[in-house]
């Protein structure tokens, strides 16, 4: 259940001084600091400052204004768990890497945090530390607590700061209030029926560090440190009333502290600690012979070495284990890790591709924009190298089902709302219509105009040959004619994406196929700009030219929700194509399982990837900037080289221009996110990398190796590949005439990219005339009676027999 009251620290100020004045906020265990008003610095030499307190949570204001390195900093330094005023402030955390459980979203009045202990904080728990004092304290222990004891009291488990159990004892109301008061132990004596304050006669005192409720609030724990001479907390003068403890690590701490005091001038301990050369001497040794140790037994053995020597080294440096501990507690905290990788002089020389790899890696160690390496031998590393940084679907439902579901029962009333929170634009009206406005054209420039009516003709030619026109028949048996013919889906949403880049190339690519397969109605939605409420003229441009009837001045779940369900000013469509963020893309899955709104999607699009395969003869450059492409698109997408029999020099050449052209990008903060999660991967022959894409079916798949066009018949799932060392993707997303809505997140295993198809559908026909019937009548009627379908035997027996197919008796 834990502490029943929180701390809240309201400025840096109050850290100070409050949690200096009123020692007794240390038994809480846990505080709340406002991280609008306490600054990063502050917060941080707090927990550092402050051990009692070893759950310290951060509060992010509704609209955070933190910086991403900051509140990175903040979890790497102690705090535990961020609430936060607002579920949609989750995601982008999320995002940045914060994991789900370190949040606290609130919900009604109450924080709910699931992160070490699972405690629920109701907002009148959070309470100013300056309103603080020992009495309130105790009150609200109390309106937690229960008892079903006839004398009234309450069960206390007292436990020592490692956590180790030294007795039960019994405290009451007003020994609770003295223990918050002197922040000692203080109980009641059951025997002696009176307040009984720990060691005020045998001398083995205790100071109180923390009191905490069980699960269901019916026993107290008291975390302690026992003082005084001899540190016994039973009467019998043991350590705990169940006897001394086994003689581990806080046994060996607290013997070598005595050592220290008094170990006799010749005995081995005192020279460990006066002579440092020979300690050190000592640590490495045992640290040697901890990695040479074979067995179990062996290993158990140099652990427990290796640990003696650490600990005279802690004992010696005045460092206790609670420390270390503290220490470990921050590190598990830490949302990023080091590399973790041994400094060169401990390493030994390993052969051949692993050793590459890790040569490649440590060039990485200093901020600089580089891909994580791995070797393919290395399979749990390709494994996590080959995984997406996406969000669990259940997640992002959470986020996105709220929004789809108030667009659809409120329509453009939700949708309005919902741009202005997301895209920070107060519109009148969501929806833009055709003929579309002069100023909605302002600052296309005829250079424009020129290379987007290049690229719509090139995109027009290509999905113009795809075109099915024709019917299809086939005599399937003499009399027997079966037939399919294309009809164009009637009404098509077309979702171009506007948050982090606005893409008319995306209108074009959805726009121009639709008008090939001739559909009726062309929705555009994207979402508006923050400047002027308007969308890009570039797209509006597009918009005109395939004949859209409107643009849906909105982006994210709520557009889609828009167009599958349509509300008063937008019209329900039948399919929804596009790709977007996974805000977008979630919604389009959404609407698509909905049976009430009747509406398909072309496949889930969400952040752009790309896998290149390239050899020692690939242009370090090349491959360089076709990574940083798709780089650039979001923080949340992955580019993968996988190098085939790749130097260290090539690997490292690599490594330089996708830093030195990252630098060059206005979108490096983007690009440098991205490639946080995107690697390198070095195998020896071109079947393992193909065998690899093949298996991770990225977007986008760009062959850098000689002889490029040979290998295009290993390729079984991509989106789209691009074919030797002149073909960068980029000519793809723009201008070739292939399609840039493509499958992502390994979909491409399923999936077609978007194409003249996915704006059809093929209905078939047939006719069977007496002939037909007759050649195929006896086998439908075998089929429906084995699966006990009378009607549909009837229907075919009733015919045959007035044909005189079947004997008058036939049954
Ligand atoms: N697979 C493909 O074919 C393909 C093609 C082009 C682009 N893309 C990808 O499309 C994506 C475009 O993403 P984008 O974000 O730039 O634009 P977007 O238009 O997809 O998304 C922006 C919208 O997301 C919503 N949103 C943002 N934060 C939100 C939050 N916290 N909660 C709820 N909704 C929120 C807002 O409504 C905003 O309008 C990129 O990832 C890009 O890689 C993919
Ligand atoms: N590469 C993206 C598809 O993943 C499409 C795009 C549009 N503009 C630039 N690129
Ligand atoms: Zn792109």
């Amino acid at each position: 259940m834990g502490f029943p009251i929180l701390p809240f620290f309201t400025s840096s100020e109050e850290l100070k001084t409050v949690a200096g004045s009123k020692p007794y906020l240390g038994l809480t265990g846990q505080a709340l600091l406002d991280l609008t008003k306490v600054s990063v610095d502050d917060a941080i030499a707090f927990i550092e400052n402050n051990s009692a307190y070893k759950f310290v949570c951060g509060l992010l204001g509704a609209s955070n204004t933190l910086s991403d390195d900051d509140v990175v900093r903040l979890l790497n330094n102690g705090v535990s768990v961020l609430f936060l005023q607002d579920c949609s402030m989750a995601a982008p955390l999320v995002q940045l890497g914060v994991p789900k459980e370190r949040l606290a979203v609130l919900e009604g009045a109450t924080y709910t945090c699931n992160f070490g202990v699972v405690q629920k904080f109701s907002t009148s728990q959070i309470v100013e530390a300056s309103a603080l004092s020992t009495d309130k304290l105790a009150d609200a222990l109390f309106s937690s607590l229960k008892t079903d004891r006839d004398d009234k009291l309450y069960t206390t488990l007292v436990v020592d700061t490692h956590e180790r159990c030294l007795g039960l004892v019994y405290s009451s109301k007003e020994s609770i209030k003295q223990a918050f008061e002197q922040q000692v132990g203080v109980y009641y004596s059951r025997s002696r029926n009176e307040i009984w304050v720990k060691g005020l006669t045998s001398g083995n005192t205790q100071k109180l560090v923390n009191i905490n409720i069980d699960c269901d609030g019916d026993a107290l724990k008291f975390v302690v440190v026992q003082e005084g001479k001899k540190s016994d907390f039973c009467h019998l003068n043991t350590t705990s009333c169940y006897g001394e403890f086994q003689q581990g690590l806080v046994g060996l701490e607290g013997l070598l502290r005595q050592r220290l005091e008094n170990a006799p001038e010749k005995s081995y301990t005192r020279r460990l600690f006066s002579d440092p050369e020979l300690l050190t001497a000592k640590i490495k040794e045992e640290a040697e012979e901890l990695t040479e140790a074979a067995d179990k037994k062996e290993v158990a053995w140099e652990a427990a070495d290796l640990f003696y020597f650490a600990m005279v080294k802690l004992v010696a440096s005045g460092v206790s284990l609670d420390d270390v501990e503290r220490n470990l507690h921050v590190k598990h905290l830490k949302i990023t890790r080091r590399k973790g990788d041994a400094k060169e002089k401990f390493l030994q020389k390993k052969p051949s591709e692993e050793s590459k790899a890790e040569a490649a890696a440590e060039t990485v160690d200093d901020g600089s924009i580089s891909l994580n390496v791995v070797s393919d031998q290395d399979k749990k590393g390709v494994s996590e190298a080959l995984s997406r940084p996406i969000q669990k679907t259940a997640d992002i439902m959470h986020l996105v089902n709220p929004i789809v579901e108030r667009v659809r029962n409120e329509g453009d009333k939700a949708l309005l709302e919902f741009t202005q929170k997301f895209d920070g634009v107060k519109l009148d009206s969501p929806v833009l219509e055709a003929p579309f406005p002069k100023e909605y054209f302002e600052g296309l420039t005829d250079e424009m105009k020129e290379a987007l009516d290049l690229s719509m003709e090139n995109v027009r030619k290509f999905h113009e040959a795809q075109l099915q026109k024709e019917t299809l028949e086939v005599v399937t048996q003499p009399g027997v004619v079966c037939s399919r013919f294309p009809r164009p889906i009637e009404k098509v949403g077309l979702y171009i994406p506007g948050g982090t880049a606005v893409l008319p190339s995306t209108a074009l690519m959805l726009g121009v196929p639709a008008r090939v397969a001739e559909c009726q109605e062309i929705v555009f939605a994207s979402p508006p700009r923050k400047s002027d409420g308007k969308v890009s003229p570039e797209v509006v441009y597009v918009a005109q030219k395939v004949g859209a009837s409107k643009i849906v001045l909105a982006g994210g779940a709520q557009a889609v929700a828009a167009m599958a369900y349509g509300t008063e000013s937008i019209p329900k469509v039948d399919k929804i194509l596009g790709p977007g963020n996974q805000f977008v893309t979630a919604a389009k899955m959404y609407v698509q399982n909905d049976t009430q709104a009747l509406c398909s999607i072309d496949m889930p699009a969400g952040p752009s990837e790309v896998l290149v395969i390239a050899d020692e003869k690939a242009d370090a450059d090349f491959v360089a900037s076709d990574l940083l492409s798709q780089a650039e698109h979001g923080v949340d997408s992955q580019v993968i080289l996988v190098g085939v029999a790749l130097s260290e020099k090539k690997v490292a050449e690599i490594q330089d221009a996708v830093h030195r052209q990252a630098l060059e990008l206005p979108r490096v903060d983007i690009v440098r996110k991205c490639i946080a999660h995107s690697s390198i991967i070095l195998c020896d022959s071109y079947e393992t990398a193909f065998d690899m894409s093949n298996d991770y079916a990225p977007e986008h798949l760009i062959l850098q190796i000689e002889n490029a066009q040979d290998y295009v018949k290993l390729v079984f799932n991509a989106g789209s590949v691009f074919v030797g060392a002149y073909t960068p993707e980029s000519c793809g997303d723009y201008s070739s005439g292939t399609n840039h809505t493509l499958p992502t997140y390994g979909y491409a295993r399923q999936y077609s990219g978007v194409n003249t198809s996915t704006f059809q559908k093929f209905i078939t026909s047939q006719v069977v005339n007496p002939q037909g019937l007759e050649n195929i009548g006896r086998a439908v009627m075998s089929v429906a009676k084995v699966e006990g379908l009378d009607a549909h035997r009837n229907a075919v027996k009733i015919r045959m027999q007035k044909l005189g197919l079947l004997p008058e008796s036939f049954q």
